[in-house]
């Protein structure tokens, strides 16, 4: 049974939210989510002014006014909990959360990384990945856990590195592939399909996703949002 009831989501950026902007067009289109805020660390995030220019709701918090990160990241959850969100996305947020907050948003919780994980975790993945001299790259959706980009990946999308790249060339081919796979995850945890199991795996139909779905094999394109 495919849930259609749009699920309460609260996005979580730090700068320019090309991946919020994504969400936001493609929840105009059917994607069954309700962007009920977005929450910046960095007062000066652009993309505060996407959500507010899409009539979202805003909150700044800034983490520099906090004397470690768990003093943070509890005011984030309450900051959180006030809106009571089915779904918590991170979009180019910047913070590594404590363990105490990954638990408490469990199995709702997910982040779009800039590499194939679990290549590349951390930051830099770009210039790394040139530097390393892989052929191809790309993006993952994963849920966030307490082991840094080494949460469950649930769905990947593949671009080829060409002779000449630049970081910031290989990035925005990058980008264009973060704006499809992360709101298709999304569909499909909104729908109900993808669920963190128990035993910490993923679940896509009932089904366990003992590897990333790849984005080139998803023969259902229409499933691409
Ligand atoms: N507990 C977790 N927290 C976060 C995860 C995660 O998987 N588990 N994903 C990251 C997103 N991320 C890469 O995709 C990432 C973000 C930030 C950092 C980092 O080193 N942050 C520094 C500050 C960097 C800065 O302010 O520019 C820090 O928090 O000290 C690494 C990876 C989000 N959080
Ligand atoms: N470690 C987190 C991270 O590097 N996230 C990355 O920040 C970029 C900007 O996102 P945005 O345009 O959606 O703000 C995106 O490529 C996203 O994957």
């Amino acid at each position: 049974m495919v849930r259609q009831t749009p699920v309460s989501t609260l996005v979580l950026i730090s700068g320019g939210g090309s991946n919020l902007q994504a969400l936001i067009d493609e929840s105009r289109r059917g994607l069954p989510i309700a962007i009920d805020a977005v929450i910046s660390n960095e007062p000066q995030a652009y993309g505060l002014v996407r959500a507010r220019d899409a009539g979202v709701a805003t909150r700044v918090l800034c983490h520099r006014g906090f004397p470690d990160r768990q003093g943070f990241d509890r005011a984030l959850m309450r900051l959180i909990d006030e809106f009571r969100p089915g779904l918590i996305l991170l979009a180019g947020f910047m913070r590594i959360l404590t363990p105490a907050f990954v638990a408490r948003y469990r199995g709702r919780l997910f982040n779009i990384h800039p590499s194939l994980l679990p290549d590349f975790r951390g930051l830099d993945t770009h210039r790394r990945a040139l530097a390393a001299g892989v052929r191809v790259h790309g993006a993952s959706v994963h849920y966030v856990t307490a082991d840094l980009d080494g949460g469950p990946v649930v769905l990947q999308a593949r671009v080829p590195v060409l002779p000449g790249d630049s970081p910031e060339v290989l990035s925005e081919r990058v980008l264009r592939q973060e704006h499809v796979i992360y709101p298709l995850a999304v569909r499909w945890f909104a729908e109900g399909r993808l669920v963190l199991g128990d035993d910490g795996r993923p679940y896509l139909d009932g089904q366990v996703l003992d590897r990333p779905r790849l984005l080139e094999d998803l023969t259902d394109r229409n499933q691409v949002v």
